[in-house]
């Protein structure tokens, strides 16, 4: 990747590893998986307590957030999901239910309803973020499009932020970080959560 700065090249090649070692993962795996991250993230006091909270629609191989949603959206709390604008900005919707969602570029499952535009996130008292990996000092590493960078930036100063990964994918070496990157204040994986230091 000539004419890149190392730090892309080496956020390029984890991106790469991340997602090789995901495509090993099988569909039980997944799903359960997806039932213990519910439960370690409902366990959380501020998403326990949270009346809004962004969540993200995990399809593929990604942290699945299935149980979750179905759980937040019993409890009468409001989800916010993301739609991927042309851009790589993130717009929202409201989560109304399995039936509310359909298919969109990338993969992705996305709310059909009413856009809610950019800004709707900082309504949110919890944020769960997608990702491939983060280190111990909060820095994630995304798809590459910079999308929850942008997302972070604009939430409620006072809102929890909160990565979600598979076992094994909050690593212990620094991951390679830009000025631009934005930090969470924790990572849920179905083993539990791991909560950084200020
Ligand atoms: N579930 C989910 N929703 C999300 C994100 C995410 O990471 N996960 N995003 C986070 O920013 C935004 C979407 N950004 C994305 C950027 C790239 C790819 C992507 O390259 N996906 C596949 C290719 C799939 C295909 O072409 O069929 C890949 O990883 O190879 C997906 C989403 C907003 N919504
Ligand atoms: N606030 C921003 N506004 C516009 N572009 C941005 C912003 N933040 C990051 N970007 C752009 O996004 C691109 C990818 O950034 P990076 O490699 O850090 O993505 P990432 O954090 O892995 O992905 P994501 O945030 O989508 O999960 C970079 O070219 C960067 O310039």
């Amino acid at each position: 990747m000539r004419g890149l700065p190392d730090v892309r090249v080496d956020k390029d090649r984890l991106r790469r590893r991340a997602a090789a070692k995901r495509s090993k993962l099988r569909p039980l795996d997944l799903r359960d998986a997806a039932v213990a991250l519910r439960a370690v993230l409902l366990s959380v006091a501020e998403v326990h307590r949270s009346a809004v909270v962004a969540v993200y629609v995990g399809v593929g191989t990604e942290p699945g957030t299935g149980p979750l949603l179905e759980s937040l959206a019993c409890r009468g709390v409001r989800v916010l999901l993301p739609v991927l604008r042309r851009d790589a900005d993130v717009d929202w919707g409201v989560y109304e239910g399995p039936d509310s969602l359909a298919s969109a570029p990338l993969g992705l499952l996305e709310p059909v309803g009413r856009r809610l535009g950019v800004d709707a996130v900082a309504t949110a008292d919890a944020v769960l973020v997608p990702g491939l990996a983060a280190d111990r000092t909060g820095m994630r590493l995304g798809r590459g499009g910079g999308s929850y960078d942008r997302v972070l930036s604009r939430i409620a100063r006072d809102a929890f932020s909160c990565i979600v990964l598979h076992d094994g994918e909050l690593l212990d070496d620094v991951l390679p970080n830009e000025p631009h990157d934005r930090r969470v204040d924790a990572a849920a994986t179905p083993s539990g959560l791991v909560r950084f230091p200020l």
